[in-house]
């Protein structure tokens, strides 16, 4: 029962953890492209290029419907997003500077959890 007790506490704070990194994900200045799922009317061929999409808002429902068994499955969506990001856009447009920029402040903040 208390070796129970420990992991459920750990899960709990793992996911108190993820939702806080997802809230400074979704406050950060270059989070734009990615709050929610890409416009498949505004961008046609995007739906036949991006085999999974994956945003910020779907995210946030996953994390809150417990689809996450463990914060590594969190952190797989998360880099997700910016793996869609850099087949799609161009490393020097704006959303694929900004993909860059929020991934390297995701893995920063990820090391320190
Ligand atoms: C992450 C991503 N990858 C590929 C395509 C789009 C997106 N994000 C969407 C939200 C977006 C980004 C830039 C946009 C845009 C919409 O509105 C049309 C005008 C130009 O600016």
């Amino acid at each position: 029962a208390k070796k129970e007790k420990t992991s459920a506490r750990r899960a709990k704070q793992d996911l108190a953890s993820c939702k806080n990194l997802l809230s400074c994900l979704e406050c950060h200045e270059h989070a734009w492209p990615f709050l929610l799922p890409v416009n498949t009317k505004q961008f046609p061929q995007y739906k036949k290029a991006i085999k999974t999409p994956m945003d910020l808002s779907t995210i946030k429902r996953k994390l809150q419907e417990g689809s996450y068994k463990h914060k590594g499955e969190f952190a797989s969506d998360v880099r997700l997003i910016f793996s869609n990001c850099e087949e799609f856009n161009e490393d020097y447009s704006p959303v694929g500077r900004a993909g860059h920029c929020m991934r390297q402040y995701f893995e920063q903040q990820w090391a320190q959890m």
